[in-house]
């Protein structure tokens, strides 16, 4: 079984084929999903695009790749996790159906080889101050992408170093933390 940071879940989903095609239940507020979505995004992707590696602070993401395929790195920058650095990638297909939840102070880099279609639901609504990246190639993330050249968006392109992001991360958490406070 592949290890994964600290509650970060990949859960098999069941299909039930017939003559028509299938249908999955990809979410069940039953489950232990480890998510209570308040928002839904759809995300069509050409060959060979990354989004990312982004983190949040606020947002737990669950993931669910419908078509085409999904290499989600994982990489955990919490300095108090039991499993701080470690870092992995998940590989999710649509012909496959699976779940991912990806929680707080997991950096993480979505790559689509193939055109793919991700949906995937968020804990809290999109908010930019939560949108913390850096580029998604930095060895200091430990990541074994197998990839080149992949197409980024210009916040991607110009993002920071691993360093920088987990600097932010730290800054806007204590931030978050003492406005509760
Ligand atoms: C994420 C998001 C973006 N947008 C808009 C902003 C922009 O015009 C357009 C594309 O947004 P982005 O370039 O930020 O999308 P993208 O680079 O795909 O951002 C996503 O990357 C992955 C790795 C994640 O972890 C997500 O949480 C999110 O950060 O969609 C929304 O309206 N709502 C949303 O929830």
């Amino acid at each position: 079984m592949i290890k994964l940071p600290l509650g970060c879940v990949v859960r098999d989903l069941k299909t039930h084929d017939d003559d028509r095609g299938n249908l999955t239940e990809i979410f069940r507020q039953e489950w232990d999903a480890g998510i209570e979505p308040v928002q839904w995004n759809f995300v069509r992707s050409q060959a060979n695009v990354l989004r990312g590696v982004h983190v949040h602070v606020i947002h737990s993401d669950y993931l669910v790749c419908l078509e085409g395929t999904l290499v989600l790195a994982l990489s955990d920058i919490r300095p108090e996790s039991p499993t701080h650095g470690m870092a992995t990638t998940v590989t999710l297909k649509g012909s496959k159906m699976q779940a991912a939840l990806v929680p707080p102070g997991v950096a993480h880099g979505f790559h689509f080889p193939e055109v793919s279609s991700l949906c995937y639901s968020v804990s809290h609504y999109w908010n930019t101050v939560d949108e913390i990246g850096c580029r998604w190639d930095d060895p200091a993330l430990g990541l074994d992408w197998d990839i080149r050249d992949p197409a980024l968006s210009p916040r991607d392109t110009t993002a920071g170093s691993a360093a920088e992001m987990t600097q932010q991360y730290l800054a806007v958490r204590a931030q978050m933390s003492a406005s509760r406070a």
